[in-house]
């Protein structure tokens, strides 16, 4: 994919909150295994609270996408995360860990499920993709890091595993072309003498609609490095 393209346009947007997900101490602690019991059980704990919304947006996302060829990658993709990988996962890594299914959320956790219920309910298929592309694209990015031999524990191993491999990587192209397609017309023109960090030149109706895409892939962002921000605990990782 070009740099030109919506999507990576959007990644660019959203630095240094990117760069600080993929490369969170946290998550690179994931890959190496190293994540202690108790802060994995908390995390995950955690996690499972915003699959359930994640979840939900993947439905909306079925309902309000513009075409049956966009419609089947979100029917197959929800039908594994509802009824086996993701869920199997949780339930066997929490009985391990000695977690819980139903915990107090965390306020990041209650600030990532507002936001997906919001673009959830506002039937807005583009946004609705901006948000789970986030979510996909920057598990992928840390979860790339993970070099072999996996680490043993299965806790960790499967969760790297969930989020690295060809059909994932597949998932995530799907998300990125579906934003690269329905931002196709949105996108700045290069040439046009234009604000820096948004491109914007004034107030056009897609400069108005790029702006609402970036709002919410920003805000993403942003909750997704909070997320590990709260896993890693006080002074581990926190945005400076
Ligand atoms: C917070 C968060 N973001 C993304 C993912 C990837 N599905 C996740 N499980 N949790």
């Amino acid at each position: 994919m070009s740099e030109r393209s919506f999507s990576e346009w959007l990644r660019l947007r959203s630095e240094p909150d990117w760069t600080a997900v993929v490369t969170h101490p946290f998550a690179m602690a994931i890959t190496k295994g190293t994540v202690a019991d108790d802060a994995m059980r908390r995390y995950l704990e955690q996690d499972f609270q915003f699959v359930d919304s994640f979840t939900a947006l993947l439905g909306a996302a079925v309902a309000s996408a513009d075409g049956f060829e966009a419609r089947v990658p979100y029917g197959t993709f929800l039908g594994q995360v509802a009824t086996t990988e993701e869920k199997t996962y949780f339930h066997r890594a929490l009985a391990e860990l000695g977690g819980r299914t139903e915990v107090p959320l965390e306020p990041v956790t209650a600030a990532f499920r507002r936001l997906m219920d919001e673009v959830r309910t506002s039937q807005d298929y583009l946004r609705i993709v901006a948000v789970l592309c986030v979510a996909e694209w920057c598990y992928l990015g840390w979860a790339s890091h993970a070099a072999e031999p996996l680490p043993e524990s299965f806790v960790h191993r499967e969760w790297i595993e969930l989020h690295e491999g060809a059909e994932f990587r597949a998932w995530v192209a799907f998300l990125r072309g579906e934003l690269d397609r329905l931002g196709a017309d949105l996108h700045p023109d290069p040439n046009e003498g234009t604000d820096e960090d948004t491109g914007d030149t004034g107030d056009t109706g897609a400069e108005l609609r790029r702006r609402e895409v970036l709002d919410v892939f920003r805000r993403a962002v942003a909750l997704e490095r909070a997320f590990f921000d709260m896993a890693a605990g006080p002074g581990e990782g926190s945005a400076s």
